[in-house]
């Protein structure tokens, strides 16, 4: 079967009607996507104009029918033997993941995490721009990291009245974690990025993604011991 004469799909959402499909697919499936668009931009970025499922499966380790079924909520970003035009599918992944928006950022906690994630370029250009940085420390607030502004914590209310932050990344140390992740929601921000060993109770209207590196490190270690 001609993998790019089956990437094709017939209707065409608008991006609020995208923002809903996210918003129902599976985990697994947002987090393929996610690949997808990194992959899209790292072959455009190469000069490649159109990609077929086979080609795009490839690239992320999946089978053409998966890429073809994540692909086929997004509309009609294929043509039949063409493929995917690379820009237009990036453009409505990014759009369905949220990407597509400008997401103001704030980030609590300027210690060797919170550091290296200022001083880091990538977020920008998704579409996420770091806006200020809080920290109760005197020896860190006023300086710049990464050309990003630390500013007092005690001051969050104030700041954030002009920011408007849409997310926040929580660097504290554990114990700091609930408390400043609920001045964080009373400053507006609607979805925290934690990183923190901890589960924070929120309101549901606030997502929050907890990023656990010591426990993907066990995953990991699980892997390569079931591989052995
Ligand atoms: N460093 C890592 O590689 C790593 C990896 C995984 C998880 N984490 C987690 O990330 C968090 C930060 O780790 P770290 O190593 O950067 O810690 P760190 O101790 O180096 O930095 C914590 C920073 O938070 C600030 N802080 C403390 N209380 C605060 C408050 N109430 N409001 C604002 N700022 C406050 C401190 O002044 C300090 O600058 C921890 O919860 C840690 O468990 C860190």
């Amino acid at each position: 079967m001609n993998d790019a004469a089956n990437d094709s799909c017939d209707d065409d959402p608008s991006p609020e009607v995208l923002r809903q499909i996210a918003a129902d697919l599976p985990r697994a499936a947002v987090g393929r996507l996610s690949l997808y668009h990194r992959e899209l931009h790292r072959v455009l970025a190469g000069g490649t104009t159109s990609i077929n499922s086979r080609e795009m499966g490839k690239l992320v380790d999946v089978s053409p029918a998966v890429v073809r079924r994540d692909l086929s909520s997004l509309g009609s970003v294929g043509r039949r033997g063409v493929g995917y035009d690379v820009a237009d599918l990036a453009d409505r992944i990014g759009m369905l993941l949220g990407s597509g928006v400008r997401w103001k950022v704030i980030l609590v906690g300027v210690g060797s995490l919170g550091d290296a994630l200022l001083r880091y370029r990538g977020f920008d250009q998704l579409g996420f721009h770091l806006a200020v940085a809080f920290d109760i420390d005197p020896a860190k607030i006023g300086r710049k990291l990464g050309g990003i502004r630390v500013a007092d914590f005690n001051m969050l209310e104030g700041v954030c009245a002009s920011i408007q932050p849409d997310l926040g990344i929580l660097a504290v140390p554990v114990d700091a974690a609930p408390e400043v992740a609920s001045k964080l929601v009373g400053v507006g921000v609607t979805g925290i990025l934690n990183f923190t060993p901890m589960t924070i109770k929120l309101p549901s209207s606030v997502a929050v993604i907890n990023v656990d590196l010591a426990r993907e490190l066990q995953r990991l270690a699980f892997a390569v011991h079931a591989n052995r």
